[in-house]
């Protein structure tokens, strides 16, 4: 273990500030291309991402679907890339989210949902970058150099541009001022302790993370994050979903982390924390409303769109140091590049 910190760890504490650097900063071309949006009145919206990016995607998902009242579809970039297939993409919006922005497959399905008639919207930390240049506008998340490999404040930037391209686009107010308020949250995230997950995860090889909605996208960020930084295997379900075939495994050798946030689905996920809890399962969940899975700590940020960014700031904190005290590094997972480009 490293007496410095990590660049993990630091990247997790500029979080707040970044937050509102983009927030700022980007504000006038957020508004054009919210704006741009309105005027185009898609019907449907389709995301193009890979990694934390595509969590990213998955979360807007949710998002748009709640509030915009538009379906929205995850298309996989081979279509383009290597299949050469042509989209009829006319009335839709595209959001092709990349922190590089150069990944060649990422570009190539931006060009092509661009061709096939969708207004395309780059959301990326790479302002100069081929995705930027190839989409109709370009949000720059403005979350500065990100050293670690695995992704934290990118990952929260692209999410919190996605939120606030659709209040713009929508014009909602309440989410615009829940999003001001977002850097105060995650202050107070960054600080909730979930150090109590150690002592149940340590003996184990694996664990499910359980979501639903928007927390079911930040359920695999973290599933993620596991893998790269502490060299242990995690999957994400929804929390409905998980009561299916997988449930097959949770017992006293399967944990669980239930990540609720303060939305519609709340009792749910509470009400699963407790059913696998039941099983045996060490299972933690971040709700008050489970009566016998574990509580965790968490923020409530007054809406429920931007709830489960806390949660993923608390648990970025969480898994950089347990990452550590499993005598890993964080900042250097086996076999990884920080830019992936694929094809
Ligand atoms: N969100 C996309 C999916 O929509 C896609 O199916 C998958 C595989 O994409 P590809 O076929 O380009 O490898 O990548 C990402 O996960």
């Amino acid at each position: 273990m490293s007496a410095t910190i990590t660049h993990m760890r630091r990247e997790i504490e500029e979080i707040p500030e970044a937050t509102a650097r983009l927030l700022d900063g980007s504000a006038a071309v957020l508004t054009e291309a919210g704006r741009g949006i309105r005027e185009r009145d898609p019907n449907f919206v389709v995301t193009v991402a890979r990694g934390s990016s595509d969590h990213a995607a998955t979360f807007m998902k949710y998002a748009v679907e709640l509030t915009a009242g538009l379906a929205v579809a995850s298309v996989g970039p081979s279509i383009a890339s290597i299949y050469g297939a042509r989209l009829r993409l006319g009335g839709s919006a595209c959001l092709a989210i990349s922190q590089s922005g150069k990944s060649p497959d990422i570009v190539a399905m931006a060009q092509a949902a661009r061709a096939g008639g969708s207004l395309t919207v780059a959301i990326t930390n790479t302002a100069d970058s081929p995705l930027a240049r190839a989409c109709d506008y370009a949000i720059d998340i403005l979350a500065g150099p990100e050293r670690s490999v695995a992704a934290t404040k990118t990952f929260v930037n692209s999410a919190v541009a996605g939120l606030a391209l659709m209040a713009y686009s929508t014009g909602d107010d309440k989410l615009l001022a829940a999003l001001a308020r977002l850097p105060e949250h995650f202050r107070k995230a960054i600080g909730c302790d979930w150090m109590a997950l150690a002592g149940a995860l340590e003996t184990q090889k694996s664990l499910f993370i359980l979501g639903r909605g928007p927390s079911a996208a930040i359920a695999n960020e973290a599933a993620l994050k596991f893998k790269e930084t502490c060299a242990m295997h995690a999957e994400a379900y929804s929390a409905a979903e998980v009561m299916h075939g997988p449930l097959a495994l949770v017992g006293p050798d399967f944990p669980v982390l239930a990540l609720a946030a303060r939305d519609a689905s709340e009792p749910s996920v509470a009400e699963a924390a407790d059913n696998l809890a039941a099983k045996g399962a060490a299972v933690f969940v971040t709700s008050d409303k489970a009566t016998s899975a574990q509580h965790l700590p968490h923020v409530a940020t007054g809406h429920p769109l931007t709830d489960p960014l806390a949660l993923i700031v608390s648990f970025y904190g969480f898994v950089e140091a347990f990452a550590r005290h499993r005598g890993l590094d964080p900042d250097t997972p086996p076999n990884l590049r920080k830019v992936t480009e694929t094809i």
